[in-house]
């Protein structure tokens, strides 16, 4: 991965401060990012599970997001089709999708609406079922004894939006037959100093962004596959940060399409956003065929679509220094677990060196509540 920090970088002595506390003080839920994770289940139950090629994963959120952004930024590699019921939407195609062999459900709580209303809409008595959840008294436990599903436990410390290494993340990750371990970066990232710098220095420049009224945080994300990952990223910003009146609004824009739709508003709207580039290097060589280009786009010969794109994302990062936007670049070589599991542990620690930084607790969601609360008034 190379990253390329804020060129004004702000350095701040608190947050390298908080970093070391935060590394000597871990939260426990770090033990998800460590290779030596005990799971709730062992390699051999779920090795059974391994045969089964039409998958459907039905929860919200953080139950969710995480394998969906894995799913999607590495299915090059993946030779499974899943599906993701991650909403509620009664036209979608998934409702006619009539050959899924096993479900897995997810859901902390177990007493999510809508992953309770996809279950009992979709699952058949056909198909095979694994739900992991909290150990509690649930509804999806209790749906787990009628359907004799396996239940395999979510750790009560693992909030959904950090739960991406663990059960929920890896486990999806196993049945798409990918490689655990090689998402589990920590042990690596926190001895390479490249990386603390750059972590602490990226944390340190959006705290003095936030303080001068930069509150919305724009993603140009140049790679359609990383799509999901940036919803991932969006709970996990949004429901961490989001308190207090405090926060930074994260904005998924797909690129290069933007150019031609938002980018006129990036470049001269007002002042108030900061920006992150982003693209993966790692792609399939589609080139152009040179039979057909006209003599007036004589430069288009030989070129594939990526160096085009990558050309875009060069240009626009170098209009945005002549207008002093301020922004950030990732550009991630290898699409593999590795790069995904590195981007996760990045992510993960900003946020809550931010939420350190800001006073807020990381960790809570205390309003997403009062939602739950006045829909069941409605509908009981
Ligand atoms: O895993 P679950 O208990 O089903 O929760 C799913 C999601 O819904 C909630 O309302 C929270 O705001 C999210 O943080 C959570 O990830």
């Amino acid at each position: 991965m190379i990253f390329k920090n804020f060129l004004n970088i702000k350095k701040s002595k608190t947050v390298k401060k908080d970093f070391l506390r935060l590394l000597k003080d871990q939260p426990i839920l770090f033990e998800t990012l460590k290779p030596t994770y005990k799971y709730s289940y062992s390699k051999k139950i779920i090795k059974k599970y391994k045969k089964f090629s039409n998958l459907r994963i039905i929860g919200m959120g953080g139950s969710v997001l995480g394998s969906e952004a894995i799913y999607n930024f590495l299915k090059p590699k993946i030779k499974k089709k899943i599906t993701f019921v991650s909403n509620l939407n009664s036209n979608a195609d998934y409702f006619d999708n009539k050959n899924i062999n096993l479900n897995l459900i997810i859901s902390k709580s177990g007493n999510t609406l809508e992953t309770i209303a996809n279950a009992n809409t979709l699952i058949d008595k056909k198909e095979k079922n694994i739900i992991v959840t909290d150990a509690k008294n649930s509804y999806l436990t209790n749906l787990a004894s009628k359907l004799k599903a396996e239940i395999f436990e979510h750790k009560n410390y693992v909030g959904g939006r950090y739960s991406v290494l663990s059960e929920v993340g890896m486990l999806p990750a196993e049945l798409m037959n990918l490689n655990e371990r090689k998402f589990k970066q920590f042990n690596n990232l926190i001895k390479n100093k490249n990386f603390i710098n750059n972590l602490v220095n990226n944390v340190s420049t959006t705290l003095s962004l936030i303080k001068s009224g930069k509150q919305t945080s724009i993603i140009l994300n140049y790679d359609e596959q990383s799509e999901n990952l940036f919803k991932w990223y969006q709970q996990l910003i949004a429901e961490s940060l989001g308190k207090k009146s405090l926060g930074l609004l994260p904005v998924v824009s797909s690129m290069p399409k933007d150019n031609h739709s938002l980018m006129q508003l990036y470049l001269d709207g007002p002042n108030k956003y900061f920006y992150t580039f982003f693209n993966v290097l790692e792609n399939r060589n589609i080139k152009i065929k040179n039979d057909g280009v006209l003599n007036t786009h004589k430069f288009l010969k030989n070129l594939s679509i990526e160096k085009i794109k990558q050309s875009q994302m060069i240009a626009t990062e170098k209009v945005f220094i002549s207008k002093k936007i301020p922004f950030r670049s990732f550009r991630i070589l290898k699409r593999n677990e590795q790069s995904l599991g590195e981007l996760f542990c990045f992510f993960i620690l900003e946020t809550i060196l931010l939420g350190r930084a800001l006073n807020v607790n990381p960790f809570d969601q205390p309003s997403v509540e009062l939602i739950k609360i006045e829909t069941k008034k409605i509908l009981i």
